[in-house]
């Protein structure tokens, strides 16, 4: 096949099909760890609460996610970025090409970026923000893209706010003080790390048992803050119980624990496998923040949860040195920056080196 052709059948209208495309079709979605229904909930946090710190910890540690309540961010600010998004998605096929993530980039439209990793094609489609945003969005819409550049500049600086909010309540749950991290200034303001804005599209599906919408995989952040439209798609696997539905909260906002915050913990909170699935007849979006250290900054276990019986789980890395690993071994990125298990004795039981996607 040419690679034009692979091109454009990477970039096929997917509101139009009919019928599922065999590129699309995995055989495996209803496979592996059964979908549970009866199982518990994902915990839902008042961020009010005042035992708020406690819920959060227990949450990160079982389940590396959870979903927050009283968050702070408006309720506006959320409806804007998903109607936002909403009309981004819906722009013709050949005008969303013009703002396409090039074969190197990462910022810009385009397939979800692990799709390099499957055989098969997934149903979805994704516009990755990184640094300004005006020039991709100056190409969408080449008239005027004022409103999308301000609703996407409201949004950042609401997530922003919120992730250091989570992140000290994350923090303190560990024992972990203002003191203890270095990118953090003496008034507990965490130096902005470059966001990473992701937007994804899951139009409705004729075949949707087949497809899958985004494939398992664990976010290579400290955290992801994800907000839902109020279709359900998003499941995270639990150890025991396989896939659970994190089902959608009008206001509430979803936290992923990502690797570098299983990294910092030496491996205490654990990064959540998670996956999008699509539906027959709903049309479900989603906008990512995904947080990460500034770029300068070496992620370590944090030496106040380590000792000798309890030893440094992960060797340092930056952000890119570990965007990187995962770029090449993708769900083997954690296992690959640890340190010898055999070596110093101990077993990291939310290693997901074990799992295997695709
Ligand atoms: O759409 C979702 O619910 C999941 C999105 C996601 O996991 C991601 O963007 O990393
Ligand atoms: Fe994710």
């Amino acid at each position: 096949m040419s690679l034009k052709l692979l091109k454009n059948e990477q970039h096929l209208d997917l509101n139009s099909m009919k019928e599922l495309p065999d590129s699309y079709a995995w055989s495996s979605v209803a496979d592996g760890s059964p979908t549970s229904c009866g199982s518990e909930p994902v915990p839902v946090i008042n961020l009010e609460d005042p035992d708020a710190m406690m819920h959060v910890g227990h949450a990160c540690k079982t389940w590396g996610v959870f979903q927050v309540m009283n968050h702070g961010v408006p309720m506006m600010v959320l409806d804007d970025m998903e109607a936002s998004g909403r009309k981004l998605f819906s722009l013709p096929v050949h005008q969303k090409l013009q703002a396409a993530r090039s074969a190197d980039g990462v910022s810009g439209y385009g397939v979800a970026r692990i799709s390099s990793f499957f055989p098969k094609l997934m149903w979805s489609e994704g516009f990755t923000i990184i640094g300004s945003h005006y020039e991709h969005a100056q190409k969408l819409w080449p008239h005027g893209c004022t409103h999308f550049c301000e609703v996407v500049e409201e949004y950042k600086k609401e997530m922003n706010k919120l992730v250091n909010k989570l992140m000290w309540l994350i923090l303190g749950s560990l024992g972990i003080t203002k003191g203890d991290i270095k990118w953090a200034s003496p008034t507990g303001e965490l130096k902005e790390a470059c966001p990473v804005l992701q937007l994804n599209s899951y139009p409705a599906c004729p075949d949707p048992d087949r497809a899958m919408g985004l494939a398992a995989h664990t976010d290579s952040t400290l955290l992801t803050i994800l907000h839902q439209n109020n279709t359900s798609g998003l499941q995270v696997q639990r150890e025991g119980t396989g896939w659970v539905t994190v089902p959608p909260i009008r206001g509430a906002l979803v936290v992923n624990v990502g690797d570098l915050l299983h990294i910092l913990s030496n491996g205490t909170y654990t990064s959540v496998l998670h996956r999008a699935i699509v539906n027959r007849t709903q049309h479900r979006l989603s906008v990512a923040y995904l947080y990460g250290p500034p770029s300068n900054v070496r992620i370590s276990p944090l030496s106040k949860l380590t000792d000798s019986f309890h030893p440094p789980l992960y060797r340092p890395v930056t952000w890119s040195e570990y965007l990187g690993t995962k770029a090449k071994h993708f769900n083997k990125a954690l296992s690959i920056v640890r340190l010898c298990a055999q070596m110093n004795g101990f077993v990291d039981v939310n290693d997901h080196n074990s799992v295997l996607v695709g």
